[in-house]
């Protein structure tokens, strides 16, 4: 079997990261990355990432026309570009390209088309798409079900030029049934990449469930654990919190 073919949507902070994930895997070849931009344009991502081979070359939003995706093919495009690259692959979802997203803040207009994605290939969002923080999730939802008296707070820290409120800690938000404005405490400081923490408080005892990204390459490994489920899945909605909870059942008689 050949390698299989990645697009990338994004060279900023992560994109850059995460291209470099997937150059590292020998399953793996990064076909081209797009960006906003006309920096770097028609370079190799995989050359300004210091290999010594040609991979990943560059594109600017201006070059994506109807052809794109047909002339350039790939089997997987994962998105770190931010809200509005999702208006730019309708035609890689029509020929049945898996997608990725994990852009952290979609408005509803975006939800709805990835929804109609969804209708015509096999899509993952996740705004979050770390395993552990997948993990951290399922396991909150069931001890909230042991503990259901418990109070809960969720801190979420990132680096000081996030604008927005993280995605994840809405979406953490959302399963535990708390009010976000009440529930949702957030950090911004120098360059934490992205940590988590959800606070059980009960009279007499404090659990803390917490994830902490100490890297951006978990972001990487995360899109290619999902490439690797997503490809060959029939059209749908997929999330890593689906995914992971099926692993908790399938593991949960440990005893
Ligand atoms: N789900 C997850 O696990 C994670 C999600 N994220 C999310 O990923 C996104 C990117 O984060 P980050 O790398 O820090 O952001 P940056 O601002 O550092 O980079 C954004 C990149 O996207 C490019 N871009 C912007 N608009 C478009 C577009 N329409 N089409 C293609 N490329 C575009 C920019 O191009 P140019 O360079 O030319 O300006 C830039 O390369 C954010 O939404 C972030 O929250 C981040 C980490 C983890
Ligand atoms: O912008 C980021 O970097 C991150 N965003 C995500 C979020 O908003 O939840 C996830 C991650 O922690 C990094």
């Amino acid at each position: 079997m050949g390698k299989i073919r990645i697009g990338i949507f994004g060279f900023g902070k992560t994109g850059k990261v995460v291209a470099n994930e997937f150059l590292n895997d020998s399953l793996f070849t990064l076909a081209w990355v797009v960006r906003k931009g006309q920096n770097d344009h028609h370079k190799y991502a995989s050359r300004l990432l210091g290999y010594e081979f040609d991979a990943g070359e560059i594109f600017s939003i201006e070059d994506i026309d109807d052809n794109f995706f047909i002339e350039r093919p790939v089997d997987a495009l994962v998105d770190f570009s931010d809200s509005t690259g999702i208006y730019l692959y309708k035609k890689a979802a029509e020929a049945g390209i898996p997608i990725i997203s994990a852009i952290s803040k979609y408005e509803q207009e975006e939800m709805n088309l990835i929804k109609s994605y969804a209708k015509l290939t096999s899509v993952l969002y996740s705004p979050n798409i770390t395993l552990g923080i997948n993990v951290l999730m399922v396991a909150a939802q069931i001890l909230q079900k042991i503990a259901p008296h418990a109070d809960i707070e969720i801190v979420e820290e990132h680096f000081k030029g996030k604008k927005e409120v993280s995605g994840t800690a809405k979406r953490i938000a959302n399963v535990l049934s708390l009010n976000e404005e009440e529930h949702l405490n957030s950090i911004r400081v120098g360059g934490i990449v992205g940590r988590h923490e959800i606070i059980f408080g009960m009279p007499n005892q404090t659990i803390r469930l917490y994830h902490e990204s100490i890297s951006r390459a978990a972001f990487g490994q995360g899109a290619i654990f999902a490439v690797k489920y997503l490809i060959g899945q029939p059209p749908g909605m997929y999330t890593m919190e689906t995914i992971i909870a099926e692993m908790f059942r399938q593991n949960i008689p440990v005893y």
